[in-house]
């Protein structure tokens, strides 16, 4: 810590924001790697824990109490946690509280991509992501497009649409050195 109270962000857990698909699980476990830092899903802790995928908590619970697990087990890895690397669901940023956590106590980084490039990921996700259920393409473009806004806050964007996640990875742990 410095004299003035700024945790470095080296100093930090990172956290890993951005729209479903962007490869913020598959990026984050590159990054962990690269780092030497342990990884954690939010997600499939959460489905570990509560016994049941993501989705079938969307399913039976819905998606409120989804939403209000993720707040806490965001709030209890922001808390206890000081050199991990969270990824976190497209949707964690919705909630201000989790906003705040992250960016007061964490390095967040924006796992950034275009909307062409994103339409040759949804093949990928569209049948595991509860979100995307039941949407026409016209309606995940508006979602896409409305979901940009709560991805504002961050510390650093990252091109994940054009880039292999050795390359994006390697992107991040360059800023955090340059910032040691
Ligand atoms: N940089 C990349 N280039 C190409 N495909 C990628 C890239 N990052 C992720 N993917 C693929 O996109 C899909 C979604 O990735 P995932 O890491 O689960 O995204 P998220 O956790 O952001 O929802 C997976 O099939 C993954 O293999
Ligand atoms: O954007 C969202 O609202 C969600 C994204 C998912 O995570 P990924 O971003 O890893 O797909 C998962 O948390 C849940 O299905 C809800
Ligand atoms: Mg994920």
């Amino acid at each position: 810590m410095q004299a003035d109270g700024f945790v470095p962000y080296h100093e930090r857990n990172i956290v890993l924001i951005g729209f479903m698909g962007a490869g913020k699980t598959t990026i984050g476990k590159v990054l962990a790697a690269k780092l030497s830092r342990e990884f954690i899903d939010v997600d499939e802790l959460i489905s570990t824990e509560r016994g049941m995928p993501v989705t079938e908590i969307f399913r039976t619970l819905g998606e409120e109490a989804f939403r209000r697990m993720e707040k806490e087990y965001i709030r209890e890895l922001c808390l206890q946690k000081r050199d991990a690397v969270l990824s976190v669901g497209g949707g964690a940023f919705l909630q201000e509280e989790i906003r705040d956590l992250c960016m007061a106590n964490a390095a967040v980084f924006l796992m950034d991509i275009p909307w062409e490039q994103w339409k040759t990921r949804l093949p990928l996700i569209r049948d595991s992501r509860p979100i995307l259920q039941n949407k026409t393409d016209e309606e995940i473009r508006a979602l896409y497009e409305t979901r940009q806004a709560i991805y504002e806050r961050h510390h650093f964007k990252v091109d994940a649409g054009s880039q292999t996640p050795e390359a994006a990875a390697q992107a991040m742990a360059d800023w955090l050195n340059e910032r040691q």
